[in-house]
């Protein structure tokens, strides 16, 4: 499969997506929102791969949705084309687990795009913001929503109602990124990350996602009987008798994805 923006490739059992409009700081324009879904539902579909990683340039991941690409759509255009759930949230429809990599700018929909990720590691030089009240308009990809359950409603109201970027450090502080590392050593943490993740069982790690995504939708006891239902489930597969014989005999477990 050949993109014109995006680079992927293969390691192991990761898949790597590289966003790559470096002229244009990644700017998430239909052209490179098309290509990612298609590249990120080709790695979802290989039986080879056990995760994902998703990640920009040094400068930026993402620095929102492409303004000259939207900035003459009316109201009519946006609300018939329904524009952005429609292509941008393919991301969130994948078991497998997407790790998002950010150095540099995530703004806007470049900033919404890493929280429909399952989680971000972010370089040193990472800045996050949702900035678009500064160019006369509101996040469309869930930024309100999504950034609210991750920082809370004060800093999330902050930014959303000032545009103001956030760093790493406050990033991690405020539980939007889930380490920081350098911005040198992004991209190996990021797949070394990866190869941990997909190394374990495969439905188990599916099913440890799906579980714990549960817990943004629904009521505690809802999710936590929805766990304990997957939980029973995984004493059906193969890879849990292998998982705790592999404990008890202090050997390496032997994962078969079953
Ligand atoms: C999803 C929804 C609903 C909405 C959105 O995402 S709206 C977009 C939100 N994002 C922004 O408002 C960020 C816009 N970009 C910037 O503020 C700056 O570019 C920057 C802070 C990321 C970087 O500033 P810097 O001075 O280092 O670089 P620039 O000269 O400004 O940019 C280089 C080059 O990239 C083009 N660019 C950057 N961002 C976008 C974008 N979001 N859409 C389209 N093009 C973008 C920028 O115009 C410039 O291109 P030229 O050299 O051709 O002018």
């Amino acid at each position: 499969m050949s993109f014109d923006m995006i680079l992927t490739e293969t390691r192991g059992a990761v898949g790597l997506i590289t966003l790559n409009r470096p002229k244009a700081m990644n700017a998430l324009c239909d052209q490179l929102y098309t290509e990612l879904g298609v590249a990120l539902h080709a790695f979802d579909d290989d039986p080879a791969i056990g995760c994902i990683v998703l990640t920009g340039s040094e400068k930026a991941f993402a620095a929102g949705a492409d303004i000259k690409e939207i900035q003459a759509k009316t109201f009519q255009d946006v609300y018939a084309e329904e524009f952005i759930t429609k292509k941008w949230e393919e991301v969130t429809k994948l078991r497998t687990p997407v790790i998002a990599a950010v150095a540099g700018y995530a703004l806007g929909g470049g900033c919404e795009l890493a929280m429909m990720c399952d989680f971000i590691l972010a370089a040193d030089t990472a800045k996050f913001g949702q900035p678009e009240i500064t160019i006369g308009t509101i996040p469309g990809a869930g930024g309100t929503q999504r950034l609210t359950r991750f920082v809370g409603k004060s800093k999330a109201m902050e930014m959303v109602l000032t545009g103001r970027m956030i760093d790493a450090v406050e990033a991690e502080r405020s539980g939007l990124v889930s380490r920081i590392v350098p911005a040198a050593e992004l991209l190996e943490d990021a797949l070394r990350t990866a190869e941990k993740i997909a190394a374990f069982s495969r439905p188990v790690v599916y099913m440890a996602k799906e579980a714990t995504n549960r817990a943004y939708e629904t009521t505690l006891a809802e999710g936590v009987r929805f766990e304990r239902r997957l939980f029973h489930a995984s004493f059906a597969l193969e890879d849990q008798k292998e998982g705790m014989a592999a404990f008890a005999e202090k050997r390496k477990p032997n994962f078969k994805n079953r």
